[in-house]
C-alpha cells in the first residue's frame, strides 16, 4: 500500500480515537489524537487561570510521544489521564475556540503529517489541518449511543458522570464545535461519511482499512 494520510473527523464520542488507533496499528501507521492537544491546552489554562490564553500559548511545550497508544506531555509532565476529567471537557470547546490556539496547535499537526503515513483524528482534520489527505472519514452515531459509549468509557477510567449528564454535554460540545468561527466541525466535501449507530469497533475498523487499501 503506498504511503497514505487518513484524516477522521465527527462529532464527540464517535469512535473518532479508538478507530484511528486501530487502523495505524494494523496499517503500521502513526496516530494522532488531536483532541488531546486542545485539552492540555486547557488544562494549562485551568492551572493558571489568571494567564491571558495568548500568552500561554506563547510557551507552552507539548510533546506528543507514540507508545502502544498516545501519551501527551504538558510541559514536562504526563497529563494523558488528566485531560480526560470533567473539568477539562467541560472548557474545552471555549479554549479551542481560539484564534492563537488553533494557529499554534493546527502549525503542529500539520509538521506531523508532512512525511505522510498518519492516521489523525479530530474536528477539522479533513478540511485545514490536511485537506490533501488520501482518505477522509466523517465519523457519526446517534447522541444516544455516543452518550451509552461514553458512559461505559467513563467507567472504566474511573470518572463519574450519568448518561443525562453525558448526553447534554456531548449535545453542548457538538453545537459549539459546530458553530465556531474558525474552522467548525464539518464534513469535507471529499470526506466520506460512516454512520457507526449499530457497527461494532471491528466493523467499523474493517470499512476503514478497506478504503485506504483501495488508495
Ligand atoms: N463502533 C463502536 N461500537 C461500540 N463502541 C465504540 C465504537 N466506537 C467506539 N466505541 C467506544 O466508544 C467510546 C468513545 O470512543 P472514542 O473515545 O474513540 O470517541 P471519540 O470520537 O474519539 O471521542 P472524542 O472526540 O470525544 O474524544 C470508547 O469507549 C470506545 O471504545
Ligand atoms: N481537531 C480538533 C480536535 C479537538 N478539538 C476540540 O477539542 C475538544 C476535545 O476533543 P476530543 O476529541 O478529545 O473530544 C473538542 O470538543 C473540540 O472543541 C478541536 O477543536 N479540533
Amino acid at each position: 500500500m503506498k504511503k497514505i494520510n487518513i484524516a477522521i473527523d465527527g462529532p464527540a464520542a464517535a469512535g473518532k480515537s479508538t478507530i484511528a488507533k486501530r487502523v495505524a496499528e494494523i496499517l503500521g501507521m502513526v496516530y494522532v489524537d488531536t483532541g488531546a492537544m486542545y485539552r492540555a491546552i486547557t488544562l494549562l489554562h485551568i492551572q493558571q487561570p489568571d494567564k491571558e490564553i495568548d500568552d500561554l500559548v506563547q510557551s507552552i511545550d507539548l510533546k506528543i510521544v507514540n507508545d502502544n497508544g498516545q501519551r501527551i506531555y504538558l510541559n514536562g509532565i504526563d497529563v494523558s489521564d488528566r485531560i480526560r476529567a470533567n473539568d477539562v471537557t467541560l472548557n474545552v470547546s471555549k479554549v479551542a475556540s481560539f484564534a492563537s490556539v488553533r494557529t499554534k496547535l493546527v502549525k503542529l499537526q500539520q509538521e506531523m503529517t508532512e512525511n505522510k503515513g498518519v492516521v489523525m483524528d479530530g474536528r477539522d482534520i479533513g478540511t485545514k489541518v490536511i485537506p490533501d489527505a488520501e482518505l477522509k472519514i466523517y465519523m457519526i452515531a446517534s447522541v444516544q449511543e455516543r452518550a451509552e459509549r461514553r458512559l461505559l468509557d467513563n467507567q472504566n477510567r474511573g470518572i463519574e458522570a450519568t448518561l443525562e449528564e453525558l448526553i447534554i454535554d456531548i449535545e453542548r460540545r457538538d453545537h459549539l464545535d459546530m458553530t465556531r468561527e474558525i474552522s467548525p466541525l464539518t464534513k469535507a466535501d471529499d470526506a466520506i461519511e460512516i454512520d457507526t449507530t449499530g457497527m461494532s469497533i471491528e466493523e467499523v475498523t474493517n470499512r476503514i482499512i478497506e478504503l485506504a487499501r483501495k488508495k
